[in-house]
């Protein structure tokens, strides 16, 4: 076994099994505390929330608590093992919620056999929550599921695979090409991938500029184009009026390659075909579409970036997850709309232009970090990002009519 195998399975074994545990926030010691924790003192409060919902939010975690909520059917890029299999990478999205922005989390894996199965399951214990992160639920289901949630609950519903990556992706992306002295609109774009993440990153590209007709989109059977008669409504969106089929076909002169789809599947000759200056973002987890290590070794003019913590350029939904939430929560906001998810965008974008702070350059390991190549986007345990991407989070929820409460005194 390699030694990183074996240190990641003691990582997730010891000192206990698992990553995350639940601690107590009142005093439970004595008999006057569990009176007025359990019976008699609870029905109290049951009382209250009883006579008004919004009680919850008062006297219980509900409003720093978010349901994870998978089924296991897009683990990372592993594909669909299963909702239990699935429990390990939803106790790291709550470890992440709890580490970057002090969101307690429950993973809750849903075995289901109809899509309305797991529509039904989550809709009825959403109300628990303050807010619900669909995580690693494939396409084309999860946009269906998505959609119907964001109709039935009262609580946000965000499905992170979809806009997290594509927050990210974004940020990323207009920073990237800022670099390589390109403008969005200009770029010929192409998607290895045309599920949930392949799908919201090219919408919220063409929300920040890039033309559809020449986004090329690819998924196990190549190129998308109009003459296929096996997409989705959601692929169909992609679908490009064109002669060409393979990967090879689109990728000879496009600036831009975004991976969402699985292992090592771009090669270095199909890399070289590029325009000069590209932009690679290989984010397929946990194996890119390509190393970085070959990528740089036949492009020297290359900006890479992929969805690991171990390379430069760590494109990866870890960046606005926790920050949208936190945003989303202090607002008590109902939903999570463009407008949030553009200050988002933004809030990280101009991060990644500032001073990185002494704090943040040794937890990374390195002795700077300048906006350029190898720094286009903000390190996830850089501070900043709580207080930037939530309080912009929270003005656009305030601004968009969709906060029940006021800003926050900073
Ligand atoms: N860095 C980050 O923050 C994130 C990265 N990702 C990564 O993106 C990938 C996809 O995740 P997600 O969108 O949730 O999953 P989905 O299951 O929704 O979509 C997967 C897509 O990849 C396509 N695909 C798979 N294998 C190939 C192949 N050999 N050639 C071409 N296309 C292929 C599938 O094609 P088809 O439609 O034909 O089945 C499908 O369109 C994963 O690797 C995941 O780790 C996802 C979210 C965040
Ligand atoms: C990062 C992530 O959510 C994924 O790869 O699915
Ligand atoms: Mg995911």
């Amino acid at each position: 076994m390699s030694d990183f195998k074996q240190r990641a399975l003691d990582y997730h074994s010891q000192p206990s099994p698992g990553k995350i545990c639940i601690n107590l926030t009142t005093p439970a010691e004595t008999v006057e505390d569990l009176a007025l924790a359990y019976s008699p003192g609870v029905a109290e409060p049951v009382r209250e929330i009883a006579a008004d919902p919004d009680n919850a939010y008062k006297y219980t975690a509900k409003g720093n608590t978010v349901a994870v909520i998978s089924n296991g059917t897009a683990i990372l890029g592993l594909g669909n093992l299963g909702p239990l299999a699935s429990k390990p990478v939803m106790e790291g999205k709550a470890l992440l919620f709890k580490r970057f922005a002090n969101i307690d989390s429950f993973d809750i894996e849903v075995t289901h056999n109809t899509v309305d199965d797991f529509i039904n399951t989550v809709a009825n214990i959403a109300d628990s929550f303050g807010g619900i992160n669909l995580e690693d639920i494939k396409a084309p289901e999860c946009f269906e599921i998505e959609q119907e949630l964001k109709r039935r609950c009262n609580v946000p519903v965000f499905h992170d695979d979809q806009h997290g990556t594509a927050i990210v992706t974004a940020a990323g992306m207009l920073n990237a090409l800022e670099i390589q002295g390109k403008q969005i609109h200009d770029c010929t774009i192409v998607c290895l991938g045309a599920g949930a993440a392949a799908i919201a990153c090219m919408e919220l590209l063409i929300k920040c500029g890039a033309q559809r007709e020449r986004i090329y989109m690819l998924d196990r059977n190549g190129v998308i184009h109009t003459r296929r008669d096996d997409l989705n409504e959601y692929k169909q969106l992609f679908a490009n009026n064109t002669d060409k089929r393979t990967l090879e076909d689109v990728i000879e002169g496009a600036d831009v390659f975004v991976g969402v789809s699985g292992a090592n599947l771009l090669s270095a000759e199909a890399l070289k075909l590029m325009a000069p200056n590209p932009v690679v973002f290989a984010c397929s987890n946990p194996d890119p579409e390509i190393k970085p290590e070959l990528a740089l070794k036949v492009r020297d003019d290359l900006i890479m970036a992929t969805g690991r913590s171990d390379y430069p350029n760590q494109v990866n939904n870890v960046l606005c997850f926790p920050f949208i939430f936190r945003g989303a929560l202090d607002v008590r906001a109902t939903a999570i709309n463009d407008e949030m998810k553009v200050a988002a965008v933004e809030a990280i974008r101009n991060l990644a232009k500032e001073p990185v702070p002494e704090e943040v350059l040794k937890a990374s390991g390195v002795s700077s970090l300048t906006f350029g190549p190898q720094y286009i986007i903000p390190k996830p345990m850089d501070p900043r990002l709580l207080k930037n991407v939530a309080r912009a989070v929270s003005i656009a929820a305030v601004e968009s009519g969709v906060a029940k409460l006021d800003l926050p005194a900073v």
